[in-house]
């Protein structure tokens, strides 16, 4: 008999919703309630059901069920949202817009309705405008409404940096500001491996190379995969900050915040540290910016924008 847990809803049963819903059962965070549109209903359920049937095997006590039901939902202490389409080879996160814009209108609402007290963490492209259209939508307060990019975007550099080193992931720490595109901003001075700045550790030009891969660490994937775009590593991201919420961690991670007059800009969605905990977002670390990085985080605030236009 599945063990009751605390409630997290996933809505989207696709490549990320389905791998981040396993995920979140394996770590026994919480009972797992995976949503899909009711024409997806029954692949959804038989997901749900196939990812239980691992759970003797595997020795986790999450249960998982799938539905098109948002009834199902009802008081979830975390809702992560997938829902929408995927980009293929040759076109931009921005292209998502106008398809995807429309559906976070509609899952918000229901999510709303069902559970007025969660928080919602927004996975769906173009991730900072639609965060900021799932903020708009909701009315709930900025901190229970976050997006994810940093975490993976961060991870996609620690990768490269580790490989590039020879050491264990483990060591490499990275912070990566900015949208979820390919202007994004490596920070690489505030980056380590075993606490010894990176500068100290590679040259600048074999740096460049590294946060250049790093921005375009999503649009690699999709090149190789062909007809989707990445699902592993962007599920382990939801998983780590749904973690820190659920287990009030206060962990400092990057993440899409909304701002006000942090970092010089208002009213905008957009990756920045932060500490998330139980609150979800509990507050926005203010980092001292080089000219040359305020330049560059500028631009990508500037792209951000652009996006947002088209979801007010
Ligand atoms: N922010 C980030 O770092 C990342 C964002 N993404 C984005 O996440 C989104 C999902 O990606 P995948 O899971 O690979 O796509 P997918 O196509 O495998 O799954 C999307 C699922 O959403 C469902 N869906 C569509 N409309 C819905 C609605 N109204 N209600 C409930 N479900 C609905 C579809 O039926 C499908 O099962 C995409 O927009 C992708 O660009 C993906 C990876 C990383
Ligand atoms: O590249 C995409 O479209 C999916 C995504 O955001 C990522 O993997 O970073």
């Amino acid at each position: 008999m599945a063990i009751s847990r605390r409630k997290v809803s996933v809505i989207g049963a696709g490549f990320t919703g389905a791998t981040t819903a396993l995920m979140i059962a394996q770590k026994e965070l919480a009972d797992v309630v995976l949503v899909d549109i009711p024409d997806q209903e029954k692949p959804t359920q038989g997901k749900a059901l196939d990812m239980l049937e691992a759970s003797p095997v595997q020795g986790f006590d999450s249960n998982i069920v799938g539905t098109s039901n948002y009834e199902d939902t009802a008081g979830s202490d975390l809702v992560i949202i997938t829902a929408g389409i995927a980009r293929k080879p040759g076109m931009s996160r921005d292209d998502l817009v106008a398809t995807n814009s429309k559906i976070m209108k509609s899952v918000t609402q229901q999510i709303v309705s069902h559970s007025p007290e969660t928080t919602i963490l927004v996975l769906t492209n173009p991730v900072d405008a639609m965060t900021y259209s799932v903020y708009k939508e909701s009315g709930f307060p900025k901190h229970r409404v976050i997006g994810q990019s940093g975490v993976l975007d961060t991870a996609r550099f620690r990768t490269f940096i580790a490989q590039e080193l020879n050491l264990s992931v483990k060591d490499i720490t990275g912070f990566v500001l900015g949208g979820h595109g390919d202007d994004m901003v490596p920070l690489i001075r505030y980056s380590y491996a075993g606490g010894i700045p990176l500068e100290k550790l590679i040259s600048p030009e074999r740096l460049e190379e590294i946060v250049e891969r790093t921005r375009k660490g999503g649009g690699e994937i999709v090149g190789l995969l062909g007809n989707g775009s990445a699902y592993y590593a962007p599920a382990a991201s939801l998983t780590e900050m749904a973690e820190a919420i659920l287990k009030d961690q206060r962990r400092v991670l990057p993440a899409i915040a909304y701002l006000q007059g942090e970092y010089g800009y208002e009213d905008i969605y957009l990756g920045v540290p932060t500490i998330i905990g139980g609150n979800g977002i509990e507050d926005i670390i203010e980092l001292d910016l080089t000219e040359e990085e305020k330049a560059q985080l500028d631009k990508s605030a500037d792209s951000v924008k652009n996006v947002m236009k088209v979801v007010e």
